[in-house]
């Protein structure tokens, strides 16, 4: 998307560690018409699927989704908590994710009542690198017996494999853009097309 790549390139910015920090506009400081372009493309991409319902993981993941959903005919959002809270009652779906980010291990879990052998799922988040977030989302799937249609990403990190790895797998992943490697010294980017 060549909207998405534009702005990475102007405000995006490469630190240390595979970091890219494009949180002027995707993931701290929200973007909404951005996003609202990004949903179009996912509704393009996934066009013709059923799709009952767009799972994500907090944080970053939930505002992009939800403006997706308006594409999707208005399905539910349902995301992925990575915390216990007594706001969650009831049975529910846990698996563990390490975090990029964070650097350490986090349960996830979605209620019972929110997913189930029903649903036909898209996994929406805005950044894809190893992958560990959405083998969790797949792995609560699994369990609720939903079929996974899709995943919608924002952000790839080519270079760090998790996407190639779900292609492999079967996963219809739709990258929004792309990195195929980037500089920390120079800052260059360059996308795969
Ligand atoms: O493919 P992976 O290696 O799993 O990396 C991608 C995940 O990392 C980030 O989440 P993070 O836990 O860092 O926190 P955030 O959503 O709160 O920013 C991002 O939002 C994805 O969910
Ligand atoms: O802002 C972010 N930048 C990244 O490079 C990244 N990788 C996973 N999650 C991420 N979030």
């Amino acid at each position: 998307m060549q909207e998405l790549e534009d702005r990475i390139r102007r405000e995006g910015t490469v630190k240390e560690g595979n970091v890219l920090k494009v949180d002027a506009f995707l993931n701290h400081q929200c973007d909404v018409a951005l996003y609202d372009a990004m949903g179009a493309a996912w509704a393009g991409h996934f066009a013709g699927r059923t799709i009952t319902k767009i799972l994500t993981i907090e944080a970053s993941g939930i505002g992009m989704a939800c403006v997706a959903a308006r594409h999707f005919g208005n399905v539910p959002v349902v995301f992925a908590k990575k915390a216990q809270s007594i706001n969650l009652d009831g049975d529910q779906y846990v698996t563990t994710v390490y975090s990029f980010t964070k650097q350490r291990e986090f349960p996830v879990i979605v209620s019972r009542r929110y997913l189930g052998p029903e649903d036909h799922v898209l996994l929406i988040d805005d950044f894809l690198a190893n992958g560990k977030a959405l083998r969790g989302l797949i792995d609560i799937c699994d369990h609720a017996g939903a079929t996974v249609e899709g995943i919608g990403i924002a952000v790839e990190k080519g270079f760090q494999g998790g996407g190639d790895q779900l292609r492999a797998d079967g996963y219809d992943v739709d990258s929004l853009a792309i990195v195929d490697s980037m500089d920390p010294k120079t800052g260059e980017i360059t996308f795969r097309h």
